[in-house]
Formats: C-alpha cells, sequence, structure tokens
C-alpha cells in the first residue's frame, strides 16, 4: 500500500511537532524515521496510521483497490499494525488469550496457531502465563508477535526492541526476515540494530521548520 503525506503538519497546543511533510511511502517498501528524542517519530507513526489526527494536510493511503484520507480513517484501522512500548497489554490475560482477543479485531496469519507464533516469539514455556508476570522483554515479544503475524500490510515498528537483550535483538532479525517480506515496513528508531534492514532513512529533523522537502 502506498502511503501519501502531502503538506501533512502536526502541532500539540502551540508546538509544532512537523510541518509541511511531504512524502510517498511506496508499497512493500522498508523505511526508517530517525530523529532525537521528542523529535516527532511517533507522532509521525500515529498519524500515518491514523491514530492522531493532522493538524494540517492530508495522508492518503492506496493500494489500487481504494484509496482513501484521514477523514475516513477506521476503515484504515485493518491495514496496518504496531509495535510500540506504549502500547498496553492486558495484563489478566495470558498471552494466548491476549493474541485471541486481538485476532478478533484483526485477523492473525492462517498459516499458524497462536500457539505457533508464541513459539516462534519465543515465548512457548509461558504462553499460559497472566502477562503481568512477564519480563518487560517477554511483554514486548507478544506486541512484536501482534504485528508480524497479523494479516496487514504495513507494519509500524516504534523502538520495536525495547528492552530486548541480545538475544531478542536476534530474534526481531529473524522474525523480519521470515515474516516482513512484501510488507511496507516504517520503522521509528535511533537503533541501527533495529533499523539497519530499512533500505531508506528519513530524519524527521530535515522536516521541522522546512516548507516541502520530498514528493
Ligand atoms: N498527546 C500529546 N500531547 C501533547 N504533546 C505531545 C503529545 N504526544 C507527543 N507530544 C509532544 O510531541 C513531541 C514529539 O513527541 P514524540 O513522542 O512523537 O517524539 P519521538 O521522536 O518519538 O521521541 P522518542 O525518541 O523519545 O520516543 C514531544 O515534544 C512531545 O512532548
Amino acid at each position: 500500500m502506498n502511503i501519501q503525506l502531502a503538506s501533512a503538519s502536526k502541532r500539540f497546543n502551540k508546538e509544532w511537532v512537523f510541518r509541511n511533510l511531504s512524502y510517498k511511502f511506496l508499497s512493500g517498501e522498508t523505511y526508517a524515521i530517525t530523529g532525537n528524542n521528542g523529535s516527532g517519530k511517533s507522532t509521525l507513526l500515529q498519524c500515518i496510521c491514523g491514530a492522531t489526527a493532522l493538524s494540517n494536510g492530508t495522508c492518503t493511503w492506496s493500494d489500487g483497490s481504494f484509496s482513501e484520507e484521514t477523514k475516513t480513517s477506521e476503515k484504515i484501522f485493518q491495514q496496518f499494525s504496531i509495535a510500540a512500548p506504549y502500547l498496553e497489554v492486558i495484563e489478566e490475560m495470558t498471552a494466548l488469550e491476549f493474541l485471541k482477543f486481538h485476532s478478533s479485531f484483526k485477523p492473525l496469519s492462517k498459516q499458524f496457531s497462536l500457539e505457533e507464533m508464541l513459539t516462534e516469539v519465543q515465548l512457548q514455556n509461558a504462553m499460559q502465563k497472566q502477562i503481568r508476570y512477564y519480563s518487560s522483554g517477554m511483554k514486548q515479544r507478544i506486541k512484536l508477535a501482534m504485528a508480524i503475524f497479523s494479516e496487514v500490510p504495513v507494519l509500524l515498528l516504534d523502538e520495536p526492541c525495547s528492552n530486548f537483550d541480545q538475544a531478542g535483538f536476534d530474534l526481531y532479525k529473524s522474525l523480519i526476515e521470515k515474516y516482513a517480506n512484501g510488507r511496507t515496513i516504517i520503522v521509528s528508531s535511533n537503533d541501527t540494530n533495529e533499523y539497519g534492514f530499512c533500505k531508506t532513512i528519513i530524519d524527521i529533523r530535515d522536516y521541522k521548520k522546512l516548507p516541502q522537502k520530498n514528493t
């Protein structure tokens, strides 16, 4: 799916996070959004998936069969999956229950059972345990499984290796190699372990105050 930002701007109260950002993300390509803390990387991802409204400008999504603007973003929800450290998990559920619950909103891959998905993120020995007893790295593995095994054309990965150790980084790399092929991927990060595979690097600071940079 192509994602077109046209003069996209976002502000919170009087503070502009980014302005006049025009860019086209192409279907099946891989992008990294970099920039210092607080520069607006997460906000941009939220605007791209329609979870946060732009203050000015438009975001348009198209895959040949449809084209939507931000005004109708509720339809776009089914096209994206996102993994981010700030996303909540339901602590009272087990990992298996949580994946099942998630799949009632957004279909997961039919190729694998829920048990197989959790095994792929190395949670096979903890899938019946309530999430509140998970470590932060284990919770992040559930979020990655949810994002990667969702049947969507676009993956948004916001600091996807938060709280990971070296084994976690290795796992992330192998998940991307095995399951992300052919999808549009946008990673928000300053860590090359997370975005090293991305072909295009976008430094959001280039778009903070400039009129228009890339179409
Ligand atoms: N809901 C909100 N209300 C007010 N200000 C917000 C809100 N969300 C983000 N901001 C502000 O927008 C700016 C960009 O924040 P954002 O989280 O997008 O940055 P980031 O580049 O992802 O940062 P980090 O690298 O630390 O994750 C910050 O100044 C932040 O305080």
